[in-house]
């Protein structure tokens, strides 16, 4: 899955790390004043594919750029489809098939879709906040486990705990109390931690080796809904306590993803990967070949601010497509398009870039402001997948 990615003398010549690099957000160092805001570099954007756009002219024009085709679907959006991957071969593009039909011979040309498949503004404004409040609230709750596990253990009420501007401070151990719900941190010697309010530590020191709950929000990149992940061994690992995928999450994947499945056939959602985004964060080119059954769809969804997708080809060295992920877009990566290497290099956090406005409505009562406050600088994507 993640993880291979580092920027190697190797790495820095395939197609797919060049094209991160021209996207990737950079910051101008010469400005003559030290005092002057750092400025993002400007980056090229034309050649990234806006299925926004493409949905307007199909919309208003009936028109259709080559290689994309959309598909008859009860989905109540417009399923946009990649005719071929990146970098797949051109005589690959058809298969030719001679069909024997009642001594008629018949030429059938068919076009096999790359698996790959792009709903834009798929999801209303307000689903989109429904699922940024649960992926903030709730998804980062214990059994699920996060980033922030492998140093901390289990944290509870993360999203509460920087809205009440608690820190989190180490608590001495009970005699014969350990980590309650985490199997992996059996070490009963471990510092366990605990969210209390900076004045109630009795000193200095104390305080000095607190983390404030916003930095560890800020900080939050991942969460893993259903079967756990573990990382260190780069599997699943069926053992780990876990809660079972979210119904609604379910249905809403099954929905997407039924033009990939076999007749008769429901995908069974498994596990769940939520990213979270700040300002300069990006998920570096990989494939998600933790999975049984490559072929499985899996169904990613985008949240908040706007991003720069790059879909490449099954080797680092093809080219890859980049477009843009706005929020409510949903993405269907199913058959060939699980072998291809995919990240995002960039996200959009400047008011202008980011495309964030309706949630800034959706979510302007006073208790809904640090939702707004989160988003306003954040992404969050959802993929959901069968494991097995
Ligand atoms: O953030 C995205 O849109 C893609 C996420 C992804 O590829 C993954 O989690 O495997
Ligand atoms: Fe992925």
């Amino acid at each position: 899955m993640y993880g291979s990615d580092s920027a190697t003398d190797e790495s820095e010549r395939t197609a797919f790390r060049k094209a991160e690099k021209k996207y990737k957000l950079y910051y101008d160092q010469n400005t003559k004043s030290s005092k002057k805001k750092k400025q993002p570099r400007p980056v090229d954007l034309s050649e990234v594919i806006d299925f926004k756009s493409i949905k307007e002219s199909l919309d208003q024009r009936g028109e259709l750029p080559t290689g994309i085709s959309v598909l008859q679907h009860d989905f109540d959006r417009p399923v946009f489809c990649l005719e071929k991957r990146p970098g797949r071969f051109n005589f690959l593009d058809g298969i030719v098939m001679l069909c024997l039909n009642n001594v008629e011979l018949k030429l059938v040309v068919v076009f096999s879709s790359a698996g790959f498949y792009f709903i834009p503004g798929a999801l209303s404004t307000e689903e989109q906040c429904h699922w940024i409040r649960e992926s903030l609230t709730n998804f980062p709750q214990p059994h699920n486990r996060t980033n922030h596990n492998a140093v901390y253990g289990p944290i509870h009420d993360l999203f509460t705990a920087a809205k009440e501007k608690m820190v989190l401070a180490e608590e001495n151990l009970q005699a014969g109390s350990g980590h309650e719900d985490d199997s992996l941190a059996s070490d009963m010697n471990a510092p366990k931690w605990k969210f209390c309010e900076e004045d109630s530590l009795p000193s200095k020191r104390n305080k000095s080796k607190s983390t404030p709950a916003s930095v560890l929000l800020r900080k939050l990149r991942w969460s893993t809904l259903g079967l756990q992940f573990d990382w260190s061994k780069r599997a699943y690992n069926i053992s780990l306590p876990h809660n079972k995928i979210p119904h609604a999450l379910c249905r809403l994947a099954r929905k997407v993803a039924a033009p990939e499945m076999p007749f008769g056939e429901e995908l069974q959602l498994e596990a769940a990967i939520v990213n979270y985004f700040g300002p300069g964060d990006m998920l570096g080119g990989h494939l998600d070949d933790m999975e049984a059954d490559w072929s499985r769809p899996i169904v990613s969804m985008s949240l908040g601010c706007k991003a720069v997708f790059l879909l490449g080809g099954k080797s680092r060295e093809d080219p890859p497509l980049a477009m843009f992920l706005r929020s409510g877009d949903i993405v269907l990566m199913a058959g060939e398009a699980r072998e291809c290497f995919h990240g995002v290099p960039r996200i959009f956090t400047d008011e202008e870039s980011a495309e964030v406005t309706p949630l800034e409505l959706q979510f302007s009562h006073e208790d809904d402001l640090c939702f707004l406050d989160y988003i306003k600088t954040s992404r969050i994507n959802i993929n959901i997948r069968q494991v097995f």
